[in-house]
């Protein structure tokens, strides 16, 4: 079984759920492999990173939740709507940011939005106070009578966010927002899909093929690998102290390699990591060795005790660090908890 045929069908969060996908399959014509594949997620409010690499299915299944494409089986609802005879309903009220360029060079972005605005059922007036509100929003304000196709790609980028929070949505449909944009812009874009699940108070469902930003912003991920799910969880738990520590030395000849024999010996488990060593925590004997308590302290509470543990392990692991490296000269660069990040999840879950 692979990996990610071990992870739960269904991931569940209390909370407002504004998607449901049971058992989504798309096959495009007659190809074998399907683009999405027996998926089956729930999102729920706040910022929902949608992760994977290029042909992963993200595309496909916004479309599918937009009613743009019709699955080759399974069921899906967004807001409570079926996406079945409700796809005009669905699109009245999602903002749908679409991953390529759409928008017309020869036309003025406040223009656009406005026409945008009143597509989605907006009367005239409260079209254009919309449209400036959401430019102001984006940041296009001063750039807001130019001409589309004189914008620079993070002008384009912010031109197409306003036009999916033109029409006050109830949930906004992002496809990889960040696309061609430099680290600045790329930061700012992601400051605003920020804003717009935690400050404006709209869910947010935000395609990436880039793992790290995602967890910047969301609350939580959902992974996908060939159209099938690998992960959907908080991205809190994806971010958690993995409990290992990564070293790094400096010193003559092989010195990472001489490191890490030396803590073996001194019986830690370890391995390369990058240019680093990862090393376990430190079994409940080694961390023994340190010492009970302080004296003359008082005897910790029952629940004191784990944390205390905790620490001391930690503690006894970095005099191991730091008298093996004195042992060999070697100069210690850096001692640090490792935490999980979402790049971990490809590495870990999808066989090579
Ligand atoms: N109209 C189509 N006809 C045939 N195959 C398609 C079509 N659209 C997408 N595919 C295929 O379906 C798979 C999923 O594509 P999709 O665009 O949904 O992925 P994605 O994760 O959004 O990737 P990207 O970020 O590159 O757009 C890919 O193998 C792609 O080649």
């Amino acid at each position: 079984m692979a990996p990610w045929e071990r992870s739960p069908a269904l991931a569940r969060v209390a909370a407002v759920t504004v998607i449901q996908t049971t058992a989504l399959t798309k096959r495009y014509g007659s190809a074998q492999v399907p683009a999405l594949d027996d998926l089956s997620i729930e999102v729920v409010d706040g910022v929902t990173g949608l992760v994977g690499a290029n042909g992963a299915g993200k595309s496909t299944l916004i479309k599918i939740l937009l009613g743009l494409l019709a699955p080759t089986s399974g069921s899906a609802s967004v807001l409570g709507h079926d996406i079945e005879g409700s796809g005009e309903q669905i699109r009245r009220a999602v903002g749908y940011m679409p991953e390529h360029d759409c928008l017309p060079p020869d036309m003025r972005c406040i223009d656009f939005v406005v026409h945008m605005g009143r597509m989605s059922g907006l009367p005239p007036a409260p079209a254009r106070e919309r449209a400036a509100d959401v430019l102001r929003h984006v940041g296009l304000a001063e750039e807001r009578y130019r001409l589309m196709g004189g914008y620079s790609t993070g002008m384009k980028q912010r031109a197409k966010l306003a036009q999916a929070l033109v029409h006050d949505p109830e949930l906004v449909m992002l496809d990889e927002p960040t696309n061609g944009l430099d680290p600045a812009a790329r930061d700012d874009m992601l400051a605003l899909v920020h804003r717009i699940g935690h400050d404006f108070g709209i869910p947010v469902l935000v395609t990436s093929h880039l793992l790290g930003e995602l967890e910047r912003i969301s609350d939580h991920v959902v992974v996908l690998d060939g159209g099938r799910l690998l992960r959907s969880e908080a991205t809190r738990s994806f971010l958690a102290d993995t409990g290992t520590v990564l070293v790094e030395v400096t010193g003559e000849g092989d010195a990472q390699r001489r490191m890490g024999e030396a803590l073996a010996a001194r019986g830690l488990s370890c391995r390369p990591h990058g240019g680093l060593i990862e090393i376990d925590p430190v079994t409940p004997d080694l961390a023994a060795d340190q010492g009970g308590t302080p004296e003359g302290g008082p005897a910790p509470e029952a629940g004191d005790r784990d944390g205390e543990a905790a620490a001391a392990a930690h503690d006894r692991l970095r005099d191991l660090v730091r008298d093996t490296a004195a042992d060999l000269d070697l100069g210690l660069v850096r001692v640090q908890a490792r935490t999980g990040r979402l790049e971990d999840v490809f590495r870990d879950e999808v066989p090579a």
